[in-house]
């Protein structure tokens, strides 16, 4: 389904909801390489911390803004006078005040009442316009809200100033329909720019993004393979080739050098990527069966769902037990060796032989050295 071309603006949380997962901390030479690799792939905008943390935070927040990236740069806050006081002179002008939307975060963690958050975003929206911020609102857990509250929650966030309201599925409970209705409520009612929070309980964290850029968001939330609170938030990967691919949408990120930022957050992140991972995963550009090799040396489009060149891969053909003959004649031109196929078809049985004693072979020299000794 594609429609007219939009541009959705991915504001990438990597180096805030990214590195809230449970025991991801990240150095500042880490985080000043994952801002500049993120700007440097297009990414117009970054959270990149929590002033309220403390000193050390700050002076982290403080030199990736020192940086001078291209990129509009956020931090987040509870929407606190203290916690705001916090937030300013870091050289960011940008705010996401988070306050949160739902009865059951208003009774029982902030043991508040609807009336409080309203008079909080009015209070605390307008001091931090005054002190020259852009303010984004995070209507946390938005997703367990009664939809008219939200509504008055956005009126007030717009009438004290601020320009953008955050929609968060903050456990992640979301499907895309809802997502869809939610947002289009929410556009219905307010001017103001919509961003999209998505988290990854369920899987859905991008197809929820992409339905509430399809419902009319303006902004979403990514982090770089996924990372983030519990299940994780939507993929920016996924995200950026969902929104052109599947509706048009622009977002002016250039993926071509993805795999370097991929491997550097994984990596910063102590995390270990699934090799069937959507877009990044090792296997997940990899082809043996029989039929799909053939039709992707005739043509690449016969099996390609996503042009692998898109996120800096490629196709990567590879024997197996489900391989066939053409399979095996275009192995033998790799090392350099012309075969017909009526002789690779005598030499598949051997093949599938030599695979079954040595799971994974496809991808090891011993295969190729197999290959050469028949
Ligand atoms: C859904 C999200 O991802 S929200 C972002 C969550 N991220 C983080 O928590 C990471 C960084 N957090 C921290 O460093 C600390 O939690 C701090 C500095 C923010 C606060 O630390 P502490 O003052 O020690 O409080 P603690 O973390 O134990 O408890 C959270 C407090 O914030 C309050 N709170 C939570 N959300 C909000 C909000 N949006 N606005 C105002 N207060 C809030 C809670 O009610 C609780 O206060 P209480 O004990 O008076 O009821
Ligand atoms: O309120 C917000 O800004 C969103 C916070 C968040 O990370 C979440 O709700 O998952």
């Amino acid at each position: 389904m594609k429609s007219n071309s939009r541009t959705i603006i991915i504001d990438d949380t990597t180096l805030r909801d990214g590195e809230q997962s449970a025991g991801v901390v990240f150095s500042l030479a880490e985080k000043l390489a994952i801002a500049e690799q993120l700007s440097a792939l297009g990414v117009p905008e970054l959270e990149i911390g929590i002033p309220a943390m403390g000193a050390q935070e700050r002076d982290e927040i403080k030199a990736i803004a020192a940086l001078k990236l291209p990129s509009n740069l956020l931090v987040w806050s509870r929407m606190r006078d203290d916690d705001l006081q916090h937030s300013l002179g870091l050289g960011v002008t940008s705010i996401d005040l988070s306050i949160s939307a739902s009865d059951q975060h208003i009774q029982h963690k902030l043991k508040q009442s609807r009336a409080w958050v309203l008079a909080t975003i009015e209070r605390c929206v307008k001091t931090a316009v005054d002190a020259g911020m852009r303010v984004c609102v995070g209507a946390e857990d938005a997703s367990r809200a009664d939809s008219d509250f939200l509504t008055q929650m956005a009126e007030a966030a717009q009438a004290a100033g601020a320009c953008r309201i955050r929609f968060a599925d903050t456990v992640g409970i979301m499907e895309p329909f809802g997502v869809f209705e939610a947002i289009r409520k929410l556009r219905a009612v307010t001017d103001m720019d919509i961003e999209m929070h998505a988290h990854d309980d369920l899987g859905l964290a991008t197809a929820n993004t992409l339905a509430a850029a399809f419902a009319g968001a303006t902004h979403v939330n990514t982090t770089v393979n996924g990372l983030g609170e519990r299940a994780g938030n939507a993929a920016l990967e996924e995200v950026v080739v969902g929104l052109k691919q599947l509706y048009g949408f622009e977002t002016g990120v250039d993926l071509r050098n993805f795999p370097a930022l991929s491997r550097q957050v994984a990596t910063a992140s102590g995390d270990t990527i699934g090799s069937r991972k959507s877009l990044i995963g090792r296997d997940v550009f990899s082809h043996e069966a029989g039929i799909h090799v053939d039709g992707l040396l005739k043509d690449p489009n016969n099996y390609q769902g996503v042009d692998p060149a898109l996120v800096g891969r490629s196709h990567q053909l590879v024997l197996g037990k489900h391989s066939g003959s053409q399979g095996v004649v275009h192995a033998y031109k790799q090392l350099g060796i012309q075969i017909n196929r009526w002789q690779a078809g005598r030499l598949l049985p051997l093949i599938r032989e030599f695979v079954s004693l040595h799971k994974r072979a496809p991808q090891s020299t011993d295969l190729n050295q197999f290959l050469h000794s028949l």
